[in-house]
């Protein structure tokens, strides 16, 4: 199977405007010459008229791009310049500089494979051809270069004239604007860093102030051909409107429009109304340009979207436009209609997670194509001293490239490079930002060392409930908008963490001026923060069904809990959440399989001596192990040929699983911490092109952020995470644009064990991350504290065995015949989304310790009202299920499974997918 492979393009040295195409004042750069011809192609006729010198307009000879270098005996050479070849017949090529001035006639006499090795002498110059210039709109640029041997007025006249003519009679969304060389001014030459120097000058340093008022200026786009535009909001100054290139935002979907609007907003410092992000607004204002006031606080945006809401298509679509376009016409070179031939941005850095490289460039591709666009990425097996050298011709040449995609690990190799040239960069886009949580991880140091002002952090998982964390990120995307660090403590931190201490629970003022410091912070932050929830998407997916399958616990695992838990000797009285870490999680390894107490290092210094591990040392020892066996089996030997993943967050459980399913024949990759980098992008891409491969095994946190499997339909997750962001990370790797069929993801949890616990509490911390600040996702695998008091530690260590489902208990009554749903009631759907609280405002002042015992009380009976309550809220729309009562799962593969294992399937909670896929 071929893949699609993006080699980047050889470095060149910056090309030397032909003296036609810039000047100094109502100057055009190649981009003029490309546009101008990109826009139709040149008709035969009008062409056959112009008599240039190298006739390459007057037939189909083969142009290439070439490098040339003086001849040196140096080691190491380097090319000095490039240009173009045509070649007169199959032997026969005629060099040409890059302004389309004659260098010399060679001829190549031998194997035609080995062409693009071959070094050609001509005249006093080495030359090596690059590549053949195949694509339509690069080859009319060089064309027209190499047309211009002789330039002379009338010549360029006609290429007005056809450029014009190109223009008008483009439609719809190819009506780009002509962009035309003033040729009729007094001409000088121009080099690129010339251009660089009037990038950042004045207006008038480029026009002559008098020209300035005369003249007008257009938009690169004319908004009355495109159907649904997207034009950019501007502030007062602006001299033109800014659209998003037709050819991407007929792409965008409202959400998206609206969050590249968003985000140039932001880059430009202007203030939205906070009207502006709501829902409602969204598909009115974005085709329209409103004029909003400046805000010198911010120049940098954290898109914070759910995974799956094409955070990347929104960030491609505003870097073309920066690229490409400006709202400050006279601050930058104009062709003679006034239309910009800068865009506000010149150079991109974009940083991600290694494992994304390769997607961020596929997506290019995909909505831009790489011929538009000069993307640099950094191969994973190129050495630091090539990677130095890239970067700097990055930097430093102006044609080639115009964004940068690097990993974040490679940052730290590349730093210096990026520091010397980093007056080119323009913007810098953070993929998966959160990792810039650190206030003193070198990464974040050299970002911040680059002196950028536009910054674009993206992220699909909320930022953490830590404020220093969240300080550092804010303080990077906009520095000194919370103030400095030991203002920030002071104001916000301080009185907040005050507030949530468990200590001071019934101090009112103090809980109070907390919520207000909270609220005081969202309301700055939230002006360049954007997060919508991925129920957005639902109408373009294809529909998704979730399962949650209670598996019972066997008898070999009962058994594990019981000596475990007798052999740790608890102190119930005395628990607290850190001190029983490790035995929690030697119990969520035993849910998954009890093999796995063997390698826990808890176990080996605590237990050893109950001589456990031997004892559980069978295959399929475990009741999730079962299921996801039966279910795997089913999937497989099914008619369409349906792939899984499969998602642990332990490879340790991967190695079982994937044992487990070798012996059963079923063919497998596997992604993990321990992959190579340079291994990740290809392992993804066999999996959903390659169709004997049926399974995926992935660690839920070492690479599932960003990855699509949409070549996979159905998805299992085999055990929690305590951060329910992790295992939704994990779970929108299939059910994702792209994907096709209907998607069914199944969660296995042990019945009435640790894992249904971890659930519950998974269910509530979702519920409560909806309001953003007060996300209370937990930190790296450990539960928050927040959510765990004594009773809550005393029920982790409790195992349930007679239960069907513990959770289902604890929310309803019903029989599990799969008819009773949950409904919030009108009180219900009241719930305040805030983080748990003990009902303080109840405790009025000078209260008697009896009065104050049964308001605490009170409160803790609230509390664990508040709990189930915010469970059943994120389990509306599930229907309970026993299979023994009502053998409907809802799905035939989960079905044909129970029906292999109807002992180990207790209990089911399932929510159909609603059928409801558009046409996209
Ligand atoms: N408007 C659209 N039409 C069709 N496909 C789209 C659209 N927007 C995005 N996609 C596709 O959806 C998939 C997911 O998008 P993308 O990776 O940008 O999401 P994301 O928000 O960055 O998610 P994550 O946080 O998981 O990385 C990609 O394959 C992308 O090409």
């Amino acid at each position: 199977m071929h893949l699609p492979k993006y080699e980047n393009k050889p470095f060149k040295p910056p090309r030397r405007l032909s003296q036609s195409s810039v000047h100094s004042n109502s100057s055009t750069t190649k981009t003029t010459v490309k546009r101008c011809v990109g826009i139709a192609p040149l008709e035969a006729k009008a062409v056959k008229k112009l008599k240039y010198g190298p006739q390459c307009l007057q037939d189909q000879r083969k142009i290439y791009t070439v490098v040339f270098r003086k001849p040196s005996l140096k080691k190491h050479k380097t090319w000095d310049g490039d240009g173009y070849a045509i070649s007169k017949s199959l032997h026969r090529f005629a060099f040409y500089d890059s302004c389309g001035k004659f260098i010399a006639n060679s001829v190549y006499s031998e194997e035609q494979e080995q062409l693009f090795d071959h070094i050609f002498k001509a005249g006093s110059l080495e030359l090596q051809l690059d590549y053949e210039i195949t694509d339509l709109e690069e080859r009319r640029e060089a064309e027209i270069v190499l047309c211009k041997t002789d330039s002379d007025l009338k010549r360029q006249d006609v290429n007005e004239t056809i450029c014009e003519r190109n223009t008008k009679s483009s439609q719809g969304i190819t009506a780009e604007k002509a962009l035309i060389s003033n040729t009729k001014s007094k001409q000088k030459p121009v080099f690129n860093s010339t251009l660089k120097k009037l990038k950042d000058s004045d207006a008038s340093s480029v026009e002559d102030p008098k020209l300035k008022q005369k003249r007008k200026y257009s938009p690169l786009f004319d908004v009355s051909k495109i159907e649904n535009p997207v034009v950019m909001n501007k502030d007062r100054d602006a001299e033109i409107d800014v659209i998003v290139d037709p050819l991407v935002s007929k792409h965008l979907r409202p959400h998206q429009r609206e969050g590249v609007k968003f985000m140039y907003d932001c880059l430009l410092g202007l203030a939205r109304p906070t009207e502006l992000s709501s829902t409602t607004a969204m598909t009115d204002v974005t085709s329209k340009s409103l004029v909003l006031e400046p805000d010198s606080d911010i120049q940098g945006c954290l898109l914070a979207d759910e995974m799956g809401l094409g955070k990347t298509l929104m960030t491609i679509a505003l870097i073309w436009t920066l690229l490409k376009q400006t709202p400050k016409a006279s601050q930058v070179p104009c062709s003679q209609q006034g239309v910009p031939l800068q865009g506000l941005c010149h150079k991109v850095l974009i940083v991600c997670p290694v494992t994304l490289i390769g997607n961020w460039k596929r997506e290019f591709n995909k909505w831009l194509n790489l011929s538009r666009i000069g993307i640099l990425t950094l191969s994973a097996n190129n050495t630091a001293e090539r990677d130095k050298y890239d970067v700097r011709n990055f930097l430093r040449i102006q044609r080639t490239y115009q964004v940068l995609i690097i990993g974040y690990e490679k940052l730290l190799s590349v730093s210096e490079e990026l520091r010397l040239g980093k007056d080119s960069l323009d913007l810098i886009v953070c993929d998966e930002g959160h990792r810039l949580k650190n206030g003193a991880s070198k990464i974040l140091n050299i970002l911040k060392s680059l002196d950028v002002t536009r910054k674009v952090l993206l992220s699909g998982t909320p930022i953490q409930n830590d404020l220093n964390e969240f300080y550092t990120i804010i303080d990077f995307i906009n520095p000194g908008i919370l103030g400095n660090y030991s203002q920030f403590k002071k104001r916000f931190i301080s009185p907040i963490s005050r507030a949530r201490d468990p200590a001071n629970k019934f101090n009112e003022v103090v809980v109070q001026k907390g919520e207000e410091r909270s609220n005081e912070m969202i309301q700055i932050t939230q002006r360049f923060i954007l997060r919508r929830t991925s129920s957005i998407l639902t109408k373009y997916l294809p529909p998704r069904t979730d399962l949650i399958l209670c598996c019972r616990p066997t008898e070999i695992q009962i058994s594990a809990f019981r000596d475990i838990l007798q052999g740790a000797q608890l102190d119930l009285t005395n628990l607290n959440f850190n001190s029983s870490l490790a035995l929690i999680t030697l119990l969520k390894k035993v849910c998954n399989s009890p093999t796995l107490i063997q390698n826990d290092s808890f176990y080996n210094s605590n237990l050893q001596e109950t001589k456990l591990s031997n004892k559980y040392n069978h295959a399929l020892n475990s009741g999730k192990l079962k299921v996801l066996m039966a279910l795997v089996e089913r999937i497989r030997n099914g008619t369409d040929n349906e792939k899984v993943v499969i998602v642990s967050n332990y490879t340790q459980t991967l190695d079982i699983i994937e044992n487990l399913m070798r012996s059963a024949d079923m063919q497998i990759c596997r992604l993990d911490g321990s992959t190579q980098a340079k291994q990740r992008d290809a392992i993804v891409c066999s999996f959903n092109n390659n169709p004997s491969i049926f399974a995926f095994l992935l660690s839920a946190k070492s690479g599932g952020v960003g990855l699509n499997l949409t070549g996979a339909s159905r998805l299992i997750l085999f055990d929690n995470d305590w951060n329910p962001s992790v295992d939704l990370q994990a779970m929108s790797r299939i059910h994702r644009d792209g994907q096709k069929r209907s998607c069914y993801i199944y969660r296995l949890v042990t019945t009435g064990c640790i894992d249904e616990k971890i659930l519950q509490r998974q269910l509530m911390k979702h519920s409560l991350s909806q309001k953003f600040l007060c996300d209370s996702t937990a930190n790296e695998g450990h539960a928050d504290d927040d959510l765990f008091n004594k009773e809550d530690l005393k029920d982790l260590f409790t195992i349930s065995c007679e239960t069907l489902s513990n959770t289902h208990d604890l929310i309803c009554s019903c029989q599990g015949k799969g008819d009773e749903d949950i409904t919030l009631n009108d009180n219900n759907s009241t719930i305040k989304q805030l983080p748990i609280k003990p009902a303080v405002a109840n405790l009025k002042h000078w209260q008697t310790a009896l009065e104050a015992q049964r308001v605490i009380e009170q409160s803790e009976n609230q509390n664990n009202n508040e709990k189930i309550s915010l469970m059943k809220r994120c389990l509306v729309g599930y229907k309970h299920i026993d299979p023994k009562i009502a053998n409907d799962l809802m799905d035939p593969i989960a079905i044909e499974a129970f029906q292999r294992v109807p002992n180990d399937i207790s209990f089911a909670f399932v929510k159909p997918g609603e059928p409801t896929l558009e046409a996209t």
